[in-house]
């Protein structure tokens, strides 16, 4: 049912024409039920995953290569379906949405890859811009709205510059800017690290923790150790098709990351827009914009 919102609160808006639903607001932002995924038959990812993300969480989604972190994360934003079982986003069952309200659910989510997916031609302003544009916002809008985002993520001043000049750092500022601009009630984070250097890491850590106090929920997929090091934080380890919750302090990472060498490497310049308004679900003009 929609209803108006309390001023300040955040907005679900799971369908097209429905801008609130208070009882959507309430629920864990993101449920996981014996969730089933697989690739090929006998290697399944997932098996029978179960896992709760309240509203307003960082959590750290770790686990050795190849455990399934980025397929958690691509089945949260329907690039990817579940083969069983159910997840909930604010109480509604993601592979159940009809493909019309796959951008509905979309807007409410930003995602950060670690190979930033920016246009290295495109200016910053335009590579963040284009999260707004394709959902006809006003240009007045876009234009406050990007400057608001690009301030938070230190880049204030720099719209005008090609994102191919940017620093590795820098880039994926941009492309943090571009997953909030929309103000989403959820950040999936992807190895988002990946790509920079140690003390890089940690700065950019420290913006997605900066987001997360604004009210925003943050999903961190990494096996960088070192960042589950900074601050105490809820940390969920993927193996064997599971998750489960790692208290802190108690070595149990140790043992995980033992023989594990750190991030891989990516292509930071690879051509992103295809794959970002695929990944947005975004058609029509602006999308052959983008992609042409
Ligand atoms: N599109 C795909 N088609 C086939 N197999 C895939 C696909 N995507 C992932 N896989 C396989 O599924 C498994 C899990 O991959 P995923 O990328 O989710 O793991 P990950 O934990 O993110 O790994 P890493 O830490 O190395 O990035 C791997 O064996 C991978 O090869």
């Amino acid at each position: 049912m929609s209803s108006s919102p309390p001023q300040g609160t955040f907005r679900p808006a799971l369908r097209p024409g429905h801008r609130y639903d208070a009882s959507a607001a309430r629920r864990p932002i993101l449920v996981f039920e014996g969730v089933y995924k697989s690739y090929r038959a006998d290697q399944p990812v997932l098996r029978g995953l179960e896992l709760t993300i309240e509203r307003g969480e960082f959590v750290f989604i770790t686990g050795p290569s190849g455990s399934g972190k980025s397929t958690l994360l691509r089945l949260v934003h329907r690039t990817e379906q579940v083969d069983e079982g159910r997840i909930l986003f604010l109480g509604r069952d993601i592979a159940r949405l009809s493909v019309p309200s796959v951008p509905a659910l979309r807007r409410n989510i930003g995602f950060v890859f670690q190979d930033f997916k920016l246009v290295p031609s495109w200016t910053v302003f335009d590579n963040v811009a284009i999260a707004l544009e394709v959902l006809g916002l006003p240009s007045r809008v876009v234009r406050t709205r990007v400057g608001e985002s690009l301030e938070r993520v230190g880049l204030a001043g720099r719209g005008g510059d090609r994102a191919r000049v940017l620093s590795g750092g820098e880039q994926q500022r941009v492309a943090i800017a571009r997953a909030i601009v929309g103000d989403p009630a959820l950040i999936l984070a992807d190895e988002p690290t990946g790509n920079l250097d140690p003390q890089l890491a940690i700065d950019l850590l420290g913006l997605f923790e900066d987001i997360h106090e604004m009210g925003t929920t943050v999903l961190f997929a990494t096996h960088d150790r070192t960042l589950l090091d900074v601050r105490a934080r809820r940390v969920v380890v993927l193996d064997d098709g599971k998750a489960t919750d790692v208290p802190q302090g108690l070595g149990a990472l140790q043992e995980l990351f033992e023989g594990e060498s750190g991030g891989e490497g990516a292509d930071v310049q690879g051509e992103g827009a295809d794959e970002y308004v695929a990944d947005s679900g975004v058609r029509g003009p602006a999308a052959r914009q983008v992609v042409g």
